[in-house]
C-alpha cells in the first residue's frame, strides 16, 4: 500500500519492526481518552487523541521520513482504538505488544489476553478489506488537509471526521442496528415493509456511489460472518436476519443499481469477534488509516497542489448594505 510493491523478506521485517516499536503513545492521549465520559462516541475520541498527537509531534513533510511516520501512525491507531474500548468498558489501559500480526496485537490489547485464531483471522481480513477504496469522502477530506501541507496526524483528524457519518464509514453501525431492531428472522419482512417500503427509510448497508452491483468485499465479509456464526447462536441470529434483509433489499433496489455494500455484513464480523456496535466505525478507521496515509503521501510527494475548489456565484449581482437597525 505504501511502497507500491510486495516487500522482500528484509523489507517486511523492517516495516514490522517499525510497527512493533511504535505502539507507545504519549500519556496525554491515553489520559484524555480515560478522562472523557464512558458514553463518549468512538470517532470523536479518536479525533481527540489524534489532536493530541498532532499537537505533540507536528511532523513536517520529508520524503525520507513520511512513510516511517505512516507506519508509526498505523501502530498508534491500534493503541488508541484498543484503549478507547478499554476505557469505555472500565478496563485499565494496555499497550499492544508485538505479535505475528497487527490484528492479533490490536485484539489482545483490547480484550486483555489470548484471542482465538479464527477471530484474529477475521480481524486480519477486515483490516485488509477496508484498507483503501480510491477517493471516498474521508480520503478526500484528508487530502484537502494534506494539500495545505498540514501534518499527517491532522490529516487523519480530517479524514476521521468525514468517515464518521452514517452515509460513509458509520454505515456498518447503522446496518447492524437494523438487525438488532428487527430482533428475529421472522420479523424481517414486516420490518422491511413498514420502514423501507412504507416510511421510505434508506436501507443502511445498501448502495454505493461507485458500485452498481454487489460490493465484492461484502461477499468476503459474509463468508467470515458465517464462520464466526458457527457455534454462536447470537451471531447466527443476526446473520439469518441480514440474509433475509439482503434478499428483500436486492429484490426491491437492484433495478436502481443499489446492492449490499461492504458495511452490510462487516458489523456481524466485528460483533462475532466480540466488539460492541460502538467500535465498528473505529475498526473501519483502523484499517483505512493506512490507505489514507498512502494517498496523502503520494499526493504531496508526486503531484502536490493546494486543493481549492471554486464556487459559481448565482445570487443577485448588486445588494445594498442595510444597517442592522433598518432591517425590520
Ligand atoms: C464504506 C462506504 O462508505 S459504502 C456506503 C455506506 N453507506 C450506506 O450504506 C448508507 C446507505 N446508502 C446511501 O445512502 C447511498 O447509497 C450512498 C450515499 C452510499 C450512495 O448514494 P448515491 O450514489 O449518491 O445514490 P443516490 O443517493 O443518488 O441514490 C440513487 C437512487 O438509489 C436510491 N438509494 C440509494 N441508496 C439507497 C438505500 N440504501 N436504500 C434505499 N434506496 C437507496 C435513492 O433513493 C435514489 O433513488 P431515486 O433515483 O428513485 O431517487
Ligand atoms: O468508496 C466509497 O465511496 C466508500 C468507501 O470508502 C468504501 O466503499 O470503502
Amino acid at each position: 500500500m505504501l511502497y507500491g510493491e510486495l516487500p522482500k523478506k528484509s523489507d517486511l521485517q523492517r516495516v514490522k519492526n517499525k510497527l512493533d516499536e511504535s505502539f507507545e503513545v504519549p500519556d496525554q492521549a491515553i489520559n484524555l481518552i480515560y478522562s472523557l465520559p464512558k458514553e463518549s462516541e468512538t470517532i470523536g475520541l479518536m479525533e481527540a487523541a489524534f489532536g493530541v498527537l498532532a499537537a505533540i509531534y507536528n511532523p513536517t513533510w520529508e520524503k525520507a521520513k513520511n512513510k516511517d511516520i505512516a507506519i508509526e501512525i498505523v501502530a498508534k491507531t491500534a493503541t488508541i482504538l484498543a484503549n478507547i474500548y478499554r476505557a469505555k468498558e472500565g478496563l485499565k489501559p494496555r499497550i499492544p505488544q508485538p505479535s505475528e500480526s497487527l490484528a492479533r496485537s490490536f485484539l489482545e490489547a483490547a480484550f486483555g489476553g489470548h484471542v482465538e485464531d479464527k477471530k484474529v483471522k477475521a480481524m486480519d481480513i477486515a483490516l485488509i478489506l477496508y484498507t483503501d477504496h480510491e477517493v471516498p469522502a474521508s480520503t478526500t477530506a484528508g487530502l484537502v488537509a494534506a494539500s495545505t501541507l498540514s501534518d499527517l496526524y491532522s490529516c487523519i483528524v480530517a479524514a476521521l471526521s468525514a468517515l464518521k457519518g452514517p452515509l460513509h464509514g458509520g454505515a456498518a453501525e447503522e446496518a447492524f442496528k437494523q438487525f438488532v431492531e428487527i430482533g428475529s428472522p421472522e420479523k424481517v419482512d414486516e420490518w422491511f415493509k413498514t420502514n423501507i417500503l412504507d416510511k421510505k427509510k434508506r436501507l443502511m448497508g445498501f448502495g454505493h456511489r461507485v458500485y452498481r452491483t454487489f460490493d465484492p468485499r461484502g461477499k468476503i465479509f459474509k463468508k467470515y460472518a458465517e464462520e464466526l456464526a458457527s457455534g454462536n447462536e447470537q451471531v447466527k441470529k443476526y446473520l439469518d436476519i441480514a440474509e433475509r434483509l439482503e434478499k428483500l433489499g436486492v429484490e426491491t433496489f437492484s433495478g436502481k443499481g443499489v446492492y449490499p455494500n461492504t458495511d452490510f455484513y462487516s458489523g456481524i464480523v466485528f460483533y462475532g469477534i466480540g466488539f460492541p456496535i460502538y467500535m465498528f466505525t473505529g475498526i473501519f478507521a483502523l484499517s483505512r488509516t493506512l490507505g489514507w496515509l498512502a494517498h496523502f503521501i503520494e499526493y504531496v510527494e508526486e503531484q502536490h497542489r493546494l486543493i481549492r475548489p471554486r464556487a459559481l456565484y448565482v445570487g443577485p449581482s448588486q445588494r445594498d448594505y442595510v444597517p442592522l437597525e433598518n432591517r425590520g
